[in-house]
């Protein structure tokens, strides 16, 4: 088989356990996969011994020879040779790649693990085939893994290494990779110089009662570009002013559930003398999201149990996270939610409250930058790292900080290296073309719109990036604003239909919000944050966004001004 002519885009690794095989007949799989459209299978069987394997990976050589798709067997240089298949995956811990090389011969398929930048520059140093990098997500099927490194660690890895080194190998990415989030995966993980040739996979089709079903689904997604961010071509700032009318009515007539996971109790164990305080802060906080999602026509539901998310994702609305806690508890619980509507391609939108300094409450997104200069503990920084790489995210929502917290772990790369991008986030203080650019670098890196918040926000998809600098300074001075944009946010891009601006959704949730703020603190009775909430719930019920142009203070950032 001429190696130069094979095809990576969707690999299936095999798994001989009764936890993903079952019953079923290995042989028969991976026939069902190839008729599905499965381009490479790699033969990976831990327990059987030397006599199993070679007699195993014969009958699979037969299968995949007729299909014209190449079997590499997982760490056994030995068995390789045995079968005459044509070539091995090896991990860090294996065979070297030089020894292989000269067993198996300039024309066998080598593929070798990566897991950060050193492992993946030896190995296109030393003439892989191709990588296999991960571990992207977390994954029952491999539990021995060191760093769950998320598309974005994929991204870096990729992204250092061309850098340094002009050969480009082929390149897949493997952990936790399934229907539900294949196209994310690797519109995140491919940098533009070195984009992804495929995915690999394991449960997702060998797991599976029906692989050639599950295989055809993976190859089609893996085929199709992800749910496109861009669809908005902008020219100027009345592209986001002149739907604002139609996307209002769009959302007071779906009336979206937006599902909100509200920890603000940082229970790092022993809990601590402030808890009933923190406790009643957070009901509050809750009490004012449902209220402000009903007054925006939103239908909202607090639940912070992850249980309920798998079914709450079928109602067709967003998930709103509000991450304040950081035990190993709530992280499985924000990461079962993220899953469940990941799978269901719902949006999510990610505002992580309490990861960006030690227990604090974030009563406020704009005018309250000081409340986070205290920066992120090394838990809070590692359970920020999990949460980034357990999901994909629609937005992603923060103050200046705690943006800047989320910016410096997707710069780390899997053995935790920080690379610094040009401006130090850790000291604050940045340039308002730092943040844009922070902002953007971001969103593209993310695959997602960012949002900073602060006296201008800064909105980016990537590609458009916005700054607002609508609001008023009474949202400051009320317990739980933070949190209420993201579900505004929420609410209006759960109304959105495929395909359309993602950005153009977010931007009209936010002058919406921001402009009802500057409406109600206008009125003759306000004179205070007290009298400013019901103020703002009724300017948010009653808003009517034709009206509010004259208001809106909106500007595209170009680059270089
Ligand atoms: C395509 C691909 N990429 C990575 C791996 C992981 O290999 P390794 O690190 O050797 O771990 P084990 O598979 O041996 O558990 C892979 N098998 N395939
Ligand atoms: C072999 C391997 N290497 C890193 S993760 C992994 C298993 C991936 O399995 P799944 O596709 O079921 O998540």
């Amino acid at each position: 088989m001429d190696k130069t002519k094979v095809s990576y885009s969707l690999y299936l690794v095999t798994d001989s356990t009764p936890a993903i095989l079952g019953d079923k007949d290995i042989c028969h799989v991976v026939e069902e996969a190839l008729k599905g459209g499965v381009t490479m299978v790699q033969y990976r069987d831990k327990q059987s011994d030397t006599g199993l394997l070679i007699k195993t990976a014969k009958k699979l050589h037969a299968i995949t020879k007729k299909y014209y798709v190449p079997l590499l067997v997982n760490d056994r240089v030995d068995v390789a040779l045995a079968v005459g298949c044509e070539g091995v995956h090896i991990g860090q811990d294996d065979m070297d790649l030089e020894t292989a090389r000269k067993l198996l011969g300039p024309n066998a398929i080598i593929g070798v693990t990566a897991g950060n930048v050193l492992e993946a520059a030896s190995a296109v140093e030393g003439g892989a085939d191709y990588l296999g990098i991960g571990t992207v997500y977390s994954t029952a099927t491999k539990r021995d893994t060191k760093h769950m490194i998320g598309p974005a660690g994929v991204r870096n890895i990729l992204e250092a290494v061309a850098v340094k080194m002009d050969k480009k190998p082929h390149v897949v990415c493997i952990g936790g990779i399934g229907a539900h989030n294949v196209q994310r995966v690797l519109l995140k993980a491919s940098p533009p110089q070195w984009p992804l040739d495929g995915v690999a996979i394991v449960s997702a089709i060998m797991g599976s009662q029906d692989p050639q079903q599950a295989a055809k689904e993976l190859a089609t997604l893996v085929a199709t570009p992800a749910f496109p961010l861009y669809a908005l071509e902008v020219t100027d700032k009345s592209d986001f002013t002149k739907n604002l009318s139609r996307l209002r009515k769009r959302v007071a007539e779906k009336k979206p559930i937006c599902h909100n996971m509200t920890n603000l109790v940082s229970n790092l164990c022993p809990l601590p003398p402030s808890f009933t305080v923190i406790l009643t802060i957070r009901q509050v906080v809750q009490n004012f999201a449902a209220n402000v999602t009903l007054s925006i026509g939103a239908s909202p539901i607090m639940s912070s149990y992850s249980g309920e998310a798998a079914d709450l994702a079928k109602l067709g609305g967003a998930l709103v996270i509000n991450a304040g806690t950081v035990t190993p508890a709530a992280l499985e619980n924000y990461e079962e939610a993220v899953h469940a509507y990941n799978a269901a391609r719902r949006p999510v939108v990610l505002d992580p409250v309490g990861f960006a300094s030690p227990p604090d409450i974030n009563i406020s997104y704009k005018y309250a930058k000081s409340l986070h200069s205290a920066g992120a503990t090394a838990i809070r920084r590692s359970a920020l790292r999990t949460l980034l790489s357990s999901g994909y995210y629609t937005v992603i929502k923060g103050n200046e900080a705690e943006i800047l917290e989320v910016s410096k772990v997707h710069n780390m790369n899997s053995s935790s290296q920080p690379q610094q991008r040009g401006v130090d986030s850790s000291s604050g203080g940045l340039q308002p073309s730092e943040l844009a650019l922070l902002v953007k670098e971001l969103a593209i890196k993310e695959g997602c719109v960012v949002v900073m918040t602060g006296v201008t926000d800064y909105v980016s998809d990537g590609k458009t990036t916005i700054l607002i600098e609508n609001g008023h300074e009474y949202l400051g001075r009320v317990t739980g604003t933070g949190c209420t944009l993201g579900t505004a946010i929420a609410a209006y891009i759960a109304s959105s239909e495929e395909g359309e601006s993602v950005l153009q959704s977010v931007v009209a949730a936010m002058l919406h919000f921001e402009t009802a703020a500057e409406i109600a603190a206008s009125q003759l009775q306000v004179y205070g944050p007290g009298t400013f909430v019901p103020a703002f719930l009724d300017a948010l019920a009653s808003i009517h966004t034709d009206g509010i142009q004259g208001l809106v203070k909106v500007k595209i950032w170009e680059e270089g001004s």
